[in-house]
């Protein structure tokens, strides 16, 4: 879609303007992805980019290109919901003075930099907020050397290291590279990069060279393309119940010592918690299809494909992701309670969250979204491209969760105990 140029309405309805945050490891394609992008002319998009100042390859053709150089700005103690890019809302600001010269915005993040202060920039800031809508998070994967990356474990003790998190972010990766490696390396590291983020979609690329209708205007975070969402496992559906409505809204305890400066975000208000981590180390369940060979694997990859060894469902930093799928209609209040409190309580280590919810007595839909605790809810009313229920549509609940230590089976049984019963 490449109208856009108006300002907000007064009923703020305008099409606000699409974001696509490029993030990837140092040399992995970021620039040369940009640059594809650009010499495409079909997308028909004016694009703004904004990109770290350090990148060597220069960018032709952007119809405004902003160079930020990174300045993390944390507004709080330690919590990583208030660790904005201070350069980048500057830069913001300066482009959306200058609104109507383009239609969509790309932010490169510098290659080194764990992408959570950018994604958590576009939430925080108000004007940016109300004029902005994140279209998707795409990560560029260096075939041949993320392997190397993933597995580096000379990281601060507990902490996860850049690779892991960007891939964990992603709405979608691209699997660049893929001329310097052969067919045996490539299902290698498809699995590992599943074993962190087990849903989003795999596009493998030379040269960056991705469809484009796969990389923009994506709605990645919408309900839309959410069939792309390979929900790692079904789970039983057993109903429980009970119901209502209202939008999201966190709480913080009573001996919360947090403070509490006033966090809008979107349709609801948003307060942190200071972060008691309860690490579950349960290892649990298995992947997909795909089994699992380690480094020193001989097995022979030709005779295998339907044999199932015990895989692994996480990576070795501890970060996987969990998807939920039942059929149902959900308590919001219930619902709410739950995510609240659960992303508060463990939101440091939940890189991401989203889910396209049914909930009690309404045929609207809800699109979950979140970025650590900050998160959003939307719906089918007030979102411009997303549909209510269709009459005879089932109602079926996704919901992802991506971040380290996660518990499969408790987030499954509190989900499922927010479930309205029949
Ligand atoms: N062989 C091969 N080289 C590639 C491919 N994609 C990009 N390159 C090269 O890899 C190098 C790095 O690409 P960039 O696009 O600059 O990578 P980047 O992610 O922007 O790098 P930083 O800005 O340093 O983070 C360049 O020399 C590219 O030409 C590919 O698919 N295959």
């Amino acid at each position: 879609m490449a109208e856009g140029g108006a300002g907000a309405t007064a009923q703020g309805e305008e099409r606000k303007i699409p974001v696509t945050i490029i993030t990837g490891f140092l040399g992995s394609g970021k620039t040369t992805l940009l640059n594809w992008i650009l010499s495409s002319k079909e997308h028909g998009k004016r694009i703004a980019i904004i990109e770290n100042e350090f990148g060597e390859v220069s960018i032709d053709d952007a119809i405004v290109v902003e160079r930020t150089s990174e300045e993390i700005v944390t507004l709080d103690n330690g919590c990583v919901c208030c660790t904005v890019r201070g350069d980048l809302v500057k830069s913001l600001h300066g482009l959306l003075e200058r609104r109507d010269n383009f239609d969509y915005i790309i932010v490169e993040t510098t290659g080194l930099a764990d992408p959570t202060p950018v994604a958590i920039t576009f939430q925080f800031d108000e004007k940016v907020r109300s004029m902005t809508q994140m279209d998707s998070v795409v990560t560029v994967v260096d075939a041949a050397h993320v392997l190397r990356h993933l597995k580096d474990k000379a990281v601060e003790e507990g902490k996860v290291n850049i690779s892991v998190q960007q891939v964990a972010f992603a709405d979608k990766i691209l699997l660049n590279k893929t001329d310097l490696v052969d067919p045996a390396k490539l299902k290698e590291v498809k699995e590992e990069i599943r074993l962190i983020n087990g849903v989003a979609k795999i596009i493998e690329t030379q040269y960056s060279k991705a469809d484009l209708d796969e990389v923009l205007d994506v709605r990645g975070f919408d309900i839309g393309k959410l069939n792309d969402f390979e929900v790692e496992e079904k789970d039983d559906h057993h109903h429980h119940h009970d119901h209502k409505h209202h939008h999201h809204d966190h709480e913080c305890g009573e001996d919360c010592d947090h403070d509490h400066h006033d966090h809008k975000h979107h349709d609801h208000d948003h307060k942190h918690h200071d972060h008691d981590h309860k690490h579950h180390d349960h290892d649990h369940k298995h992947h997909d299809h795909d089994h699992e060979c380690g480094e020193d694997c001989d097995h022979d990859h030709h005779k295998h494909d339907h044999e199932h060894k015990k895989k692994k469902s996480r990576h070795d930093s501890g970060v996987s992701s969990v998807g939920l799928e039942v059929e149902g209609v959900l308590d919001i209040i219930q619902l709410n309670q739950w995510l609240g409190s659960f992303l508060m309580t463990r939101g440091d280590d939940i890189y991401r969250s989203k889910g396209i919810l049914a909930i009690e007595g309404t045929d609207d839909k809800f699109v979950f979204q979140g970025v650590h605790m900050m998160t959003t809810m939307a719906t089918s009313a007030n979102t411009p491209g997303i549909q209510p229920w269709g009459e005879n549509e089932k109602r079926i609940n996704k919901m992802v969760f991506i971040g380290k230590n996660l518990d499969r089976e408790d987030i499954t049984k509190n989900f499922m105990a927010c479930l309205v019963k029949q």
